[in-house]
Protein backbone atom coordinates (compact mmCIF):
# COMPACT_ATOMS: atom_id res chain seq x y z
CA UNK A 1 0.00 0.00 0.00
CA UNK A 2 2.71 2.56 1.00
CA UNK A 3 4.18 2.52 -2.75
CA UNK A 4 1.15 2.48 -4.20
CA UNK A 5 -0.35 5.11 -2.20
CA UNK A 6 2.44 7.28 -3.05
CA UNK A 7 1.54 7.01 -7.06
CA UNK A 8 -1.99 7.71 -6.56
CA UNK A 9 -2.85 10.43 -3.86
CA UNK A 10 -0.58 12.97 -1.79
CA UNK A 11 -2.84 13.55 0.49
CA UNK A 12 -6.55 12.47 1.48
CA UNK A 13 -8.98 15.00 3.19
CA UNK A 14 -12.29 14.04 4.98
CA UNK A 15 -14.83 16.36 5.47
CA UNK A 16 -16.28 14.86 8.61
CA UNK A 17 -14.40 12.90 10.92
CA UNK A 18 -17.33 10.86 12.50
CA UNK A 19 -17.55 6.76 12.58
CA UNK A 20 -17.29 6.03 8.98
CA UNK A 21 -14.22 8.63 7.90
CA UNK A 22 -12.10 7.05 11.50
CA UNK A 23 -12.81 3.26 9.79
CA UNK A 24 -11.67 3.99 6.13
CA UNK A 25 -8.89 6.30 7.81
CA UNK A 26 -7.89 3.17 10.15
CA UNK A 27 -7.84 0.78 7.00
CA UNK A 28 -5.90 3.69 5.15
CA UNK A 29 -3.18 3.58 8.27
CA UNK A 30 -3.44 -0.32 8.96
CA UNK A 31 -1.87 -0.60 5.01
CA UNK A 32 0.83 1.99 5.75
CA UNK A 33 -0.42 5.56 4.19
CA UNK A 34 0.96 7.95 7.08
CA UNK A 35 -1.14 10.07 9.86
CA UNK A 36 0.25 13.00 8.08
CA UNK A 37 -0.94 12.58 4.62
CA UNK A 38 -4.76 12.60 5.91
CA UNK A 39 -6.21 15.57 6.23
CA UNK A 40 -9.67 15.92 8.46
CA UNK A 41 -11.82 18.98 8.88
CA UNK A 42 -14.21 17.47 11.66
CA UNK A 43 -16.43 20.53 13.86
CA UNK A 44 -17.02 18.37 16.70
CA UNK A 45 -14.90 18.62 19.49
CA UNK A 46 -14.58 15.07 21.19
CA UNK A 47 -14.53 13.49 17.51
CA UNK A 48 -11.47 15.79 16.78
CA UNK A 49 -10.28 13.90 20.16
CA UNK A 50 -11.05 10.74 19.17
CA UNK A 51 -9.15 11.10 15.96
CA UNK A 52 -6.02 12.24 17.94
CA UNK A 53 -6.29 9.10 20.12
CA UNK A 54 -7.52 6.21 17.72
CA UNK A 55 -5.08 7.57 14.86
CA UNK A 56 -2.52 10.37 15.76
CA UNK A 57 -4.48 12.87 13.23
CA UNK A 58 -4.62 16.43 14.28
CA UNK A 59 -7.94 17.34 12.48
CA UNK A 60 -8.86 20.87 11.79
CA UNK A 61 -11.73 22.42 13.22
CA UNK A 62 -12.84 24.11 9.98
CA UNK A 63 -11.71 23.69 6.58
CA UNK A 64 -8.93 25.26 5.85
CA UNK A 65 -5.73 25.45 3.08
CA UNK A 66 -4.15 22.24 4.20
CA UNK A 67 -7.36 20.08 2.28
CA UNK A 68 -5.94 21.80 -0.78
CA UNK A 69 -2.62 19.49 -1.28
CA UNK A 70 -5.91 16.57 -1.57
CA UNK A 71 -6.33 14.41 -4.56
CA UNK A 72 -8.86 12.74 -3.13
CA UNK A 73 -11.85 14.49 -1.38
CA UNK A 74 -13.83 12.01 1.49
CA UNK A 75 -17.36 13.61 2.28
CA UNK A 76 -18.26 11.61 4.98
CA UNK A 77 -20.79 13.95 6.83
CA UNK A 78 -24.60 13.01 7.14
CA UNK A 79 -26.70 13.61 4.16
CA UNK A 80 -28.50 16.54 5.62
CA UNK A 81 -24.94 18.40 6.34
CA UNK A 82 -23.26 17.25 2.65
CA UNK A 83 -24.74 20.46 0.90
CA UNK A 84 -23.26 22.74 3.71
CA UNK A 85 -20.46 21.08 4.47
CA UNK A 86 -19.53 21.37 0.57
CA UNK A 87 -20.42 25.25 0.72
CA UNK A 88 -17.69 25.79 3.23
CA UNK A 89 -14.94 23.39 1.95
CA UNK A 90 -15.74 23.68 -1.35
CA UNK A 91 -13.13 26.49 -2.60
CA UNK A 92 -10.48 24.18 -0.39
CA UNK A 93 -11.49 20.71 -2.79
CA UNK A 94 -12.39 22.30 -6.30
CA UNK A 95 -9.10 20.37 -7.81
CA UNK A 96 -10.02 17.06 -6.04
CA UNK A 97 -11.65 13.64 -7.28
CA UNK A 98 -14.64 13.37 -4.49
CA UNK A 99 -15.80 10.68 -2.87
CA UNK A 100 -19.10 10.68 -1.08
CA UNK A 101 -20.04 7.89 1.67
CA UNK A 102 -23.79 9.65 2.22
CA UNK A 103 -26.48 7.62 2.12
CA UNK A 104 -29.12 8.93 -0.76
CA UNK A 105 -27.74 12.29 -1.94
CA UNK A 106 -27.20 11.85 -5.48
CA UNK A 107 -24.09 12.27 -7.26
CA UNK A 108 -26.02 15.22 -9.46
CA UNK A 109 -26.54 16.99 -6.59
CA UNK A 110 -22.79 16.63 -4.92
CA UNK A 111 -21.18 17.21 -8.61
CA UNK A 112 -23.08 20.67 -8.51
CA UNK A 113 -22.28 21.55 -4.87
CA UNK A 114 -18.63 20.24 -4.99
CA UNK A 115 -18.42 21.92 -8.17
CA UNK A 116 -17.07 19.22 -10.47
CA UNK A 117 -17.76 16.32 -12.19
CA UNK A 118 -15.24 13.59 -11.02
CA UNK A 119 -17.44 12.43 -8.40
CA UNK A 120 -18.21 8.91 -7.29
CA UNK A 121 -20.72 7.50 -4.25
CA UNK A 122 -19.66 4.96 -1.85
CA UNK A 123 -21.94 3.04 0.49
CA UNK A 124 -19.34 1.19 2.83
CA UNK A 125 -20.35 -0.24 6.22
CA UNK A 126 -19.23 -0.73 9.38
CA UNK A 127 -17.28 -4.04 9.40
CA UNK A 128 -15.13 -1.53 7.71
CA UNK A 129 -13.52 -0.95 11.04
CA UNK A 130 -11.81 -3.99 11.46
CA UNK A 131 -10.90 -4.67 7.24
CA UNK A 132 -14.37 -6.49 6.63
CA UNK A 133 -16.58 -4.07 5.06
CA UNK A 134 -18.61 -4.34 1.50
CA UNK A 135 -18.43 -1.50 -0.09
CA UNK A 136 -20.60 -0.66 -2.92
CA UNK A 137 -19.51 2.26 -5.50
CA UNK A 138 -20.90 4.06 -8.10
CA UNK A 139 -18.93 6.33 -10.52
CA UNK A 140 -20.01 9.14 -12.75
CA UNK A 141 -19.27 9.38 -16.10
CA UNK A 142 -16.21 12.14 -15.92
CA UNK A 143 -14.65 9.40 -13.77
CA UNK A 144 -11.23 7.64 -15.83
CA UNK A 145 -10.57 4.04 -15.21
CA UNK A 146 -7.60 5.21 -13.74
CA UNK A 147 -9.32 6.97 -11.25
CA UNK A 148 -11.59 4.31 -10.31
CA UNK A 149 -8.40 2.41 -9.64
CA UNK A 150 -7.10 4.72 -7.10
CA UNK A 151 -10.66 4.68 -5.84
CA UNK A 152 -10.53 1.16 -5.17
CA UNK A 153 -6.59 1.19 -3.59
CA UNK A 154 -8.02 3.48 -0.51
CA UNK A 155 -11.88 1.54 -0.39
CA UNK A 156 -9.68 -2.22 -0.26
CA UNK A 157 -8.06 -1.06 2.57
CA UNK A 158 -11.45 -1.74 4.15
CA UNK A 159 -12.94 -4.69 2.67
CA UNK A 160 -14.55 -5.76 -0.26
CA UNK A 161 -16.32 -3.49 -3.20
CA UNK A 162 -18.66 -3.80 -6.11
CA UNK A 163 -18.91 -1.35 -8.83
CA UNK A 164 -22.97 -0.71 -9.83
CA UNK A 165 -23.76 0.42 -13.45
CA UNK A 166 -26.79 2.25 -11.99
CA UNK A 167 -26.85 4.93 -9.31
CA UNK A 168 -30.47 3.63 -8.52
CA UNK A 169 -28.42 0.52 -7.39
CA UNK A 170 -26.87 2.28 -4.71
CA UNK A 171 -30.33 2.62 -3.11
CA UNK A 172 -30.55 -0.91 -2.65
CA UNK A 173 -27.41 -1.68 -1.81
CA UNK A 174 -27.75 0.74 1.12
CA UNK A 175 -30.58 -1.23 2.38
CA UNK A 176 -28.51 -4.70 1.87
CA UNK A 177 -25.16 -4.02 3.03
CA UNK A 178 -24.81 -0.41 4.07
CA UNK A 179 -27.44 -1.02 6.88
CA UNK A 180 -27.14 -4.62 6.76
CA UNK A 181 -25.09 -5.14 10.31
CA UNK A 182 -27.79 -3.80 12.08
CA UNK A 183 -30.19 -6.11 11.02
CA UNK A 184 -27.46 -8.84 12.08
CA UNK A 185 -26.74 -7.16 15.42
CA UNK A 186 -30.89 -7.04 15.92
CA UNK A 187 -31.49 -10.93 15.27
CA UNK A 188 -28.01 -11.30 17.62
CA UNK A 189 -29.82 -9.43 20.39
CA UNK A 190 -33.03 -12.01 19.33
CA UNK A 191 -31.14 -15.21 19.61
CA UNK A 192 -28.86 -14.07 23.20
CA UNK A 193 -32.34 -13.56 24.32
CA UNK A 194 -34.19 -16.40 23.45
CA UNK A 195 -31.17 -18.56 24.79
CA UNK A 196 -31.21 -16.51 28.14
CA UNK A 197 -35.26 -17.34 28.28
CA UNK A 198 -34.30 -21.28 27.82
CA UNK A 199 -31.57 -20.99 30.79
CA UNK A 200 -28.07 -20.24 29.39
CA UNK A 201 -26.36 -17.59 30.64
CA UNK A 202 -26.01 -14.46 28.72
CA UNK A 203 -22.43 -14.66 28.25
CA UNK A 204 -22.85 -18.42 27.18
CA UNK A 205 -25.94 -17.08 25.00
CA UNK A 206 -23.62 -14.50 23.50
CA UNK A 207 -20.77 -16.45 22.13
CA UNK A 208 -23.09 -19.16 20.97
CA UNK A 209 -25.11 -16.89 18.71
CA UNK A 210 -22.12 -14.80 17.92
CA UNK A 211 -19.90 -17.58 16.18
CA UNK A 212 -22.74 -18.96 14.79
CA UNK A 213 -23.17 -15.76 12.78
CA UNK A 214 -19.64 -15.55 12.04
CA UNK A 215 -19.07 -19.47 11.11
CA UNK A 216 -22.66 -19.63 8.96
CA UNK A 217 -21.54 -16.02 6.91
CA UNK A 218 -18.01 -17.93 6.50
CA UNK A 219 -18.97 -20.95 5.52
CA UNK A 220 -21.65 -18.92 2.80
CA UNK A 221 -19.05 -16.72 1.30
CA UNK A 222 -16.29 -19.80 0.80
CA UNK A 223 -19.49 -21.99 0.01
CA UNK A 224 -20.61 -22.38 -3.91
CA UNK A 225 -24.15 -23.46 -3.14
CA UNK A 226 -27.07 -21.38 -2.54
CA UNK A 227 -28.53 -20.13 1.04
CA UNK A 228 -31.44 -22.95 0.47
CA UNK A 229 -28.86 -25.53 0.00
CA UNK A 230 -26.78 -24.75 3.15
CA UNK A 231 -30.54 -24.27 4.88
CA UNK A 232 -31.35 -27.46 3.71
CA UNK A 233 -27.98 -29.54 5.13
CA UNK A 234 -29.14 -28.00 9.00
CA UNK A 235 -32.72 -29.30 8.69
CA UNK A 236 -33.35 -32.98 9.44
CA UNK A 237 -36.36 -34.44 8.85
CA UNK A 238 -38.63 -33.84 11.50
CA UNK A 239 -35.94 -32.07 13.66
CA UNK A 240 -35.25 -29.06 15.77
CA UNK A 241 -34.37 -26.79 12.63
CA UNK A 242 -37.75 -27.90 11.23
CA UNK A 243 -39.81 -27.01 13.99
CA UNK A 244 -38.32 -23.81 14.06
CA UNK A 245 -37.81 -22.91 10.52
CA UNK A 246 -41.70 -23.62 10.12
CA UNK A 247 -42.76 -21.43 12.89
CA UNK A 248 -40.96 -18.65 11.04
CA UNK A 249 -42.52 -19.18 8.12
CA UNK A 250 -46.39 -19.44 9.39
CA UNK A 251 -45.13 -16.02 11.00
CA UNK A 252 -43.70 -15.00 7.66
CA UNK A 253 -40.93 -13.64 8.82
CA UNK A 254 -39.11 -13.49 5.87
CA UNK A 255 -42.23 -11.45 3.95
CA UNK A 256 -41.37 -8.59 6.58
CA UNK A 257 -37.71 -8.76 6.39
CA UNK A 258 -37.84 -8.63 2.79
CA UNK A 259 -40.22 -5.51 3.80
CA UNK A 260 -38.40 -3.87 5.93
CA UNK A 261 -35.28 -3.63 3.87
CA UNK A 262 -37.60 -2.01 0.80
CA UNK A 263 -38.46 0.65 3.75
CA UNK A 264 -34.52 0.88 4.13
CA UNK A 265 -34.31 1.72 0.16
CA UNK A 266 -37.39 3.72 -0.19
CA UNK A 267 -35.57 6.09 2.97
CA UNK A 268 -32.15 5.99 1.09
CA UNK A 269 -34.30 7.14 -2.13
CA UNK A 270 -36.23 10.03 0.51
CA UNK A 271 -32.85 11.10 1.47
CA UNK A 272 -31.71 12.39 -1.65
CA UNK A 273 -35.21 13.71 -2.59
CA UNK A 274 -35.11 15.50 0.69
CA UNK A 275 -31.26 17.11 1.06
CA UNK A 276 -30.74 17.00 -2.54
CA UNK A 277 -31.43 19.20 -5.31
CA UNK A 278 -34.64 18.54 -7.35
CA UNK A 279 -33.90 16.02 -10.01
CA UNK A 280 -33.55 17.69 -13.99
CA UNK A 281 -36.56 17.81 -15.30
CA UNK A 282 -38.58 18.50 -12.16
CA UNK A 283 -37.40 21.56 -11.08
CA UNK A 284 -38.61 23.17 -14.36
CA UNK A 285 -42.14 21.63 -14.09
CA UNK A 286 -44.96 24.41 -14.13
CA UNK A 287 -46.84 25.15 -11.29
CA UNK A 288 -50.00 23.43 -11.36
CA UNK A 289 -53.02 25.35 -12.28
CA UNK A 290 -55.76 25.40 -9.40
N1 LIG B 1 -22.61 4.56 10.07
C1 LIG B 1 -22.83 3.72 9.07
O1 LIG B 1 -23.05 2.51 9.23
C2 LIG B 1 -22.79 4.23 7.66
C3 LIG B 1 -22.84 5.58 7.39
N2 LIG B 1 -22.82 6.01 6.09
C4 LIG B 1 -22.88 7.42 5.78
O2 LIG B 1 -21.71 8.02 6.30
C5 LIG B 1 -21.99 9.37 6.61
C6 LIG B 1 -21.41 9.68 7.97
O3 LIG B 1 -22.03 8.82 8.90
P1 LIG B 1 -21.35 8.50 10.29
O4 LIG B 1 -19.87 8.50 10.15
O5 LIG B 1 -22.03 7.31 10.83
O6 LIG B 1 -21.80 9.81 11.10
P2 LIG B 1 -21.07 10.54 12.30
O7 LIG B 1 -22.10 11.41 12.95
O8 LIG B 1 -20.31 9.56 13.13
O9 LIG B 1 -19.99 11.47 11.56
C7 LIG B 1 -20.32 12.64 10.88
C8 LIG B 1 -19.36 13.72 11.34
O10 LIG B 1 -19.51 14.87 10.53
C9 LIG B 1 -19.22 16.00 11.33
N3 LIG B 1 -19.73 17.19 10.66
C10 LIG B 1 -20.96 17.76 10.74
N4 LIG B 1 -21.00 18.87 9.96
C11 LIG B 1 -19.80 18.99 9.37
C12 LIG B 1 -19.24 19.92 8.45
N5 LIG B 1 -19.95 20.95 7.98
N6 LIG B 1 -17.96 19.75 8.04
C13 LIG B 1 -17.24 18.71 8.51
N7 LIG B 1 -17.71 17.78 9.39
C14 LIG B 1 -18.98 17.92 9.80
C15 LIG B 1 -19.91 15.68 12.64
O11 LIG B 1 -19.39 16.46 13.70
C16 LIG B 1 -19.63 14.19 12.79
O12 LIG B 1 -18.49 13.93 13.58
C17 LIG B 1 -23.50 9.57 6.55
O13 LIG B 1 -23.81 10.35 5.41
C18 LIG B 1 -24.05 8.17 6.41
O14 LIG B 1 -25.17 8.15 5.55
C19 LIG B 1 -22.66 5.14 5.05
C20 LIG B 1 -22.59 3.81 5.28
C21 LIG B 1 -22.70 3.23 6.59
O1 LIG C 1 -28.70 4.48 8.61
C1 LIG C 1 -28.15 5.18 7.74
O2 LIG C 1 -28.77 6.10 7.19
C2 LIG C 1 -26.71 4.92 7.37
C3 LIG C 1 -26.59 4.52 5.94
C4 LIG C 1 -26.33 3.05 5.96
C5 LIG C 1 -26.03 2.75 7.34
N1 LIG C 1 -26.20 3.79 8.10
Amino acid sequence: MAASTESSFDTIAFIGGGNMASAIIGGLIRQGMPAARIAVAEPWDEARAALLQAHGITALAEPGAALERARLVVWAVKPQMLRQAAAAAGSFTRHAMHLSVAAGVRSDSIAEWVGSQRVVRAMPNTPALIGRGMTALFARAAITAAERADVEQVIATTGEYLWMDDEAQLDAATALSGSGPAYVYFFLQAMTQAGSDMGLTRDQAHQLAVATFAGAAELAHRSAEPPELLRRRVTSKGGTTHAAITSMQHSRIDWHFMRALHAARDRARALGDEFGNAPSGLAELPAARS
